[in-house]
């Protein structure tokens, strides 16, 4: 079982590490936030490919650190380079990070994301936990009512102190499942990789509340894979994400702004992300 200060020991070398192969992330994204997310990528220190083609996924997939496949917005076209750029990827052993956005709310939806995670390796999953629990759902790890209501976490899920132990153990059965990481995130993010399983209790309440932070967040993770270990490079993407969150928010605070700054902001916090802070405002607890 790794300890959390093993973990926090090892975010400066990471970060230190990304910023030096500047990992060449290729996202398959929808088109309502991609534009954040080549932002996100590049603010922590990655070089972004957003695209889509099916006639190029063997060129663009053969140079990339990382593949992150989100699915907000299908189409067939879409689809056909997400099967054809996992193919690759499992060839050229390319970590693949799904983001299911929406899952649970079409058989579209549901279909494309059991497609990849069942005829191919994935790396990490990172979704709010109504798309987690869905997820788990799909695959036969627990048995609930669908809640999917959109792209946003179902409210009636939100991971608080009360669910952690439950939704902890969901995520560490689905990781195991997988044999993949799995991220819930929400007010407590949970991680997993079926051994060891923490709660990241920061960021900031009004992330949820532009569009992209879920999909920013998987981007980089991608893009922090890209340059390490799953698991490490996914905590250092959720401690970047949610504590550029935490500064954001202070400076909205200060200025009396709203939203939009507030997503200017957390770019502006990403970029200026420095593994002293990310260890020293971490709030991190192995369950
Ligand atoms: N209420 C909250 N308080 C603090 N951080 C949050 C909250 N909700 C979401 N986050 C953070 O915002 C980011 C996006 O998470 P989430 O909203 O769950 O994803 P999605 O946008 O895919 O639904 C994550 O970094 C998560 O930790
Ligand atoms: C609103 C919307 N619709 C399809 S994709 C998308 C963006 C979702 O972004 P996030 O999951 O980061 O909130
Ligand atoms: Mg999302």
């Amino acid at each position: 079982m790794i300890n959390k200060e093993d973990l926090l020991g090892k975010i400066d070398k990471t970060l230190i590490n990304i910023k030096s192969r500047t990992p060449l992330t290729h996202c398959i994204t929808n088109f309502v936030t991609v534009n954040d997310c080549a932002n996100a990528i590049l603010a922590i220190g990655g070089s972004p490919i957003m695209a889509d083609d099916a006639d190029e996924m063997e060129e663009v997939v053969s140079i990339a650190d990382a593949l992150v496949i989100n699915i907000g917005k299908l189409s067939k076209d879409q689809i056909a380079a997400m099967i054809s750029a996992s193919k690759v990827a499992n060839k050229t052993k390319t970590p693949i990070i799904l983001d299911p956005v929406g899952v649970g709310v079409s058989n579209l939806r549901n279909n494309t994301a059991l497609e990849i995670i069942n005829n191919y390796n994935i790396s990490a999953i990172r979704g709010n936990i109504t798309e987690i629990k869905t997820i788990a759902k799909l695959l036969g790890i627990i048995d609930e009512n669908n809640t999917a209501k959109g792209v946003d976490v179902c409210v009636d899920d939100i991971i608080t102190k009360t669910n952690l132990k439950d939704n902890g153990k969901i995520i560490s059965n689905l990781a195991k499942k997988l044999n993949a990481i799995v991220l819930a995130s929400g007010p407590i993010d949970l991680l997993s990789d079926g051994i060891t399983t923490l709660a990241i209790d920061n960021g900031d309440e009004m992330m949820p509340l532009i569009t992209g932070s879920g999909c920013m967040l998987s981007s980089i993770v991608g893009t922090c894979i890209g340059g390490s270990t799953p698991l490490e490079g996914t905590l250092l993407a959720i401690l970047a994400m949610n504590i550029a969150g935490e500064k954001a928010r202070a400076k909205i605070d200060e200025k009396d702004e709203g939203t939009g700054s507030f997503r200017a902001y957390l770019i502006d916090y990403l970029y200026k992300t420095d593994s002293e802070t990310l260890i020293n405002k971490s709030n991190i607890e192995i369950l």
